[in-house]
């Protein structure tokens, strides 16, 4: 086994927030090795696939605000790696007027002056064909919204992270890390050592902090990637201007169902349900529980009446979840050349150009550019290993 040289930032994790995160060192000269376990590209984490929602309806005004600078790093990414990324297509928000939820996704958008429309359930039908709103229900549309093509995005941001000298190792799954002045890494192809590390290892996360005297409540779910048949081929289609939709509650069950026009796969659109069941990242595709799929039929059948309520191809991913669904970003509380990105609970692929941003700020000891105490370890009160 060999021992390689010093870097400045070893990155343990090539997803989306690892290789922003990658990318944003090398902007700022850092000397960066980014570690993957599995040969790239791969479809065993959390960030593969064609397509992911950005949005800037939340219900969280911090995230709606941190949105405003993504957009503008994307179309930055886009123009440096000659390459389209976004495509704005729209988000309709859908769900019951009076509930918390729909009220606060609501304010957040008007409160920040983010463009949008509300649709009276008597126009809706006009604006939104082929979908029957349900009765009680609201319904706006965050027109910023759209579609972000994720694989390829991750092609672009890897390739301009070695275009800056970068050094990408796939192949390399990592074993051990010892804390230190200097951080040392084994990983299965050698031994590696850098003043600063920077963990982003998506559902791998609890296994890695282990070896760094670290716990924190983060929950593997297999999702279940569901796309389902137009009766009509392009009845949902982007080109037809249908929109990604949110539905924030609904009778069918208790999490978000959403969707994003029908793309990738011709005369399939991609209709998902927020959350899934209990999983070990490696034995994701052991967990066959569908009540997920069952939820999603009824629903479905119900509002989507152009879809066939069966699933034409499920595909897999994970999310990696905190108990508030916020993201971690954080140092470690002994050990402040140690920063972690984890936690992005389904929904944070939108924000990777400025977790790369702010992982690269903690990283050099910047002050970050946000408030990031939603996002600090200390909210989780065990969050120290008892051997420390
Ligand atoms: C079905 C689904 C739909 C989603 N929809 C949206 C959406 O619409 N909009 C949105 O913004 N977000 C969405 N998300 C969330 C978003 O995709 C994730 O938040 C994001 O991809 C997480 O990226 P990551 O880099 O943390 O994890 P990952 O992509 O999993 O990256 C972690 C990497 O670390 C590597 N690694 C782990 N352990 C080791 C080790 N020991 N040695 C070396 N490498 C290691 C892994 O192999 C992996 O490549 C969705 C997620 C899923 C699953
Ligand atoms: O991040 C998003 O925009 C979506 C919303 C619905 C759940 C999955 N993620």
């Amino acid at each position: 086994m060999s021992t390689e040289g010093d870097y400045d930032c070893i990155v343990i994790g090539a997803g989306v927030q690892g290789s922003f995160t990658a990318y944003q060192l090398a902007k700022k000269k850092q000397r960066t090795l980014l570690l993957e376990q599995f040969v790239l590209p791969h479809t065993r984490g959390s960030s593969h696939g064609q397509t992911r929602i950005i949005r800037k309806a939340y219900d969280q005004d911090y995230y709606t605000v941190m949105m405003e600078e993504c957009y503008r790093l994307w179309a930055q990414l886009e123009e440096e790696a000659s390459v389209k990324l976004v495509r704005q297509t729209g988000l309709l928000v859908m769900g019951p007027e009076n509930s918390l939820q729909y009220q606060a996704v609501k304010n957040t958008l008007q409160k920040n002056r983010v463009p949008m429309v509300i649709l009276p359930p008597e126009e809706f039908s006009k604006h939104i064909p082929n979908v029957n709103l349900s009765e009680g229900d609201g319904a706006l549309v965050d027109t910023t919204a759209g579609v972000l093509f994720a694989d390829r995005a991750l092609r672009a941001v890897q390739g301009q992270f070695l275009k800056l000298g970068g050094i990408i190792k796939d192949g390399q799954k990592v074993s051990d890390i010892k804390p230190g002045a200097l951080v040392t890494v084994t990983a299965s192809g050698g031994v590696y050592r850098a003043k600063n590390l920077v963990l982003t290892a998506g559902s791998w996360t609890n296994g890695m902090l282990s070896y760094i005297g670290l716990q924190l409540p983060l929950k593997v779910l297999k999702i279940n990637v569901c796309y389902w048949k137009e009766k009509v081929p392009g009845s949902y289609h982007v080109q037809q201007r249908f929109p990604a939709f949110l539905q924030v509650e609904c009778p069918e069950g208790k999490h978000h169902i959403y969707g994003l026009p029908s793309n990738e796969y011709p005369g399939l659109m991609k209709v998902c349900y927020h959350t899934g069941s209990e999983t070990h990242p490696d034995m994701r595709d052991r967990q066959s529980d569908q009540s997920d799929i069952d939820i999603l039929k009824r629903y479905l059948t119900r509002c989507f009446p152009g879809l066939d309520p069966e699933p034409a191809v499920v595909e897999s991913c994970m999310y990696t979840v905190t108990p508030d669904e916020d993201f971690v970003l954080d140092c470690h509380p002994l050990h402040n050349n140690i920063v972690i990105g984890a936690g992005f609970s389904g929904h944070g692929f939108k924000f990777g150009p400025l977790i790369g941003k702010l992982l690269c700020e903690l990283s050099l000891g910047e002050v970050p550019s946000y408030d990031l105490s939603p996002f600090r370890i200390r909210r989780f009160p065990e969050h120290l290993k008892p051997s420390l």
